[in-house]
């Protein structure tokens, strides 16, 4: 079996590895690296999996996963340029960063796959776009598609695409907990105890989004089917119009996909 390395141990990073040991993957194919030893190594311990050195790792594995901040890209891509070996698939989770820009720092002919997870992958309900490099073939493409599939589901898209998947589903779950912990706070100012605004919240959420991947339908229609003529919805409804909620939506996410592509150009 292959041996697939992890370079930063941090959120993505451990959402990645327990994906892949709840899928079955053997620890011992995986190995971690990080900046903070007493971190990684802790991190290693509760999955199984080694805990090495960035060159140590690099020589050691086939797949090479980058899991550290933009900001750190080309620091870590430096570290790692003269342990990358020919056949090996360099596989970057980094927000903006392209694979022009990390094919330039690889040695050439490095096939390389830019991918866009995303944290409900920590509950195999992930989502991830990813786009092939310029000396990607179908193999290594199927390869990252495996690895991401093994907690949540894949899209294969042109990398033009990918600041704005960045934008909807790669930072998508913070805008929904940003509208839930709204709701909650709702339920208390209304006088619900917050043990209970939360189960209605949370529950109420798990619900609505299993009925649009359930029913198929289209989300106004779903709306419409909430909004009795004169009812508690539309009143509500109205408000968030008249707040603009809809285009504050819109404009938020234009800003982030417009980070993202900041974040390649190495403005952190
Ligand atoms: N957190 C999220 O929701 C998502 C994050 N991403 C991307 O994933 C990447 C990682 O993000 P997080 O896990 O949230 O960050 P994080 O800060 O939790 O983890 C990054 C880890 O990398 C380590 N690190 C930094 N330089 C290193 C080096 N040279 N060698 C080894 N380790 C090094 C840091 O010590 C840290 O533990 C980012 O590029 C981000 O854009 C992508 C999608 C979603
Ligand atoms: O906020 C960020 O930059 C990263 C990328 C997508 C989600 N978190």
């Amino acid at each position: 079996m292959s041996t697939t390395a992890i370079f930063g141990a941090g959120v993505m990073g451990e959402t990645l590895v327990s994906g892949l040991i709840r899928s079955g993957r053997e620890p011992g194919d995986l190995v971690v690296t990080g900046r903070t030893p007493d971190k990684v190594n802790a991190l290693a311990q509760r999955y199984g999996v080694r805990a090495l050195s960035n060159a140590e790792a690099a020589d050691l594995a086939d797949t090479l996963v980058l899991c550290v901040k933009p900001q750190d890209m080309t620091g870590l891509l430096d570290e790692l340029r003269d342990h990358v070996a020919p056949g090996n698939t360099v596989i970057s989770l980094a927000a903006g960063i392209t694979t022009e820009l990390l094919e330039s720092r690889l040695p050439e002919g490095t096939s390389v796959v830019r991918v866009m997870p995303n944290t409900p992958a920590l509950v195999d309900q992930g989502m991830a776009g990813i786009s092939p490099g310029r000396h990607c073939t179908e193999e290594h493409l199927a390869e990252a598609e495996a690895l991401l599939s093994s907690c949540g589901k894949v899209v294969r898209l042109a990398e033009k695409h990918l600041d704005a998947v960045t934008a909807i589903s790669g930072s998508g779950p913070a805008y929904i907990f940003y509208v839930v912990e709204a709701m909650i706070e709702a339920g208390v100012v209304l006088g619900l105890p917050r043990a209970t605004s939360t189960e209605l919240v949370v529950q109420t959420l798990y619900g609505a989004a299993t009925m649009l991947r359930e029913t198929g339908e289209h989300p106004t229609v779903l709306r419409e089917q909430v909004s009795s003529p004169g009812g508690t919805t539309v009143a509500a409804l109205r408000q968030l119009d008249d707040h603009k909620v809809r285009a504050a939506f819109v404009t938020a996410i234009e800003a982030a996909a417009a980070r993202s592509k900041q974040l390649a150009s190495g403005q952190g």
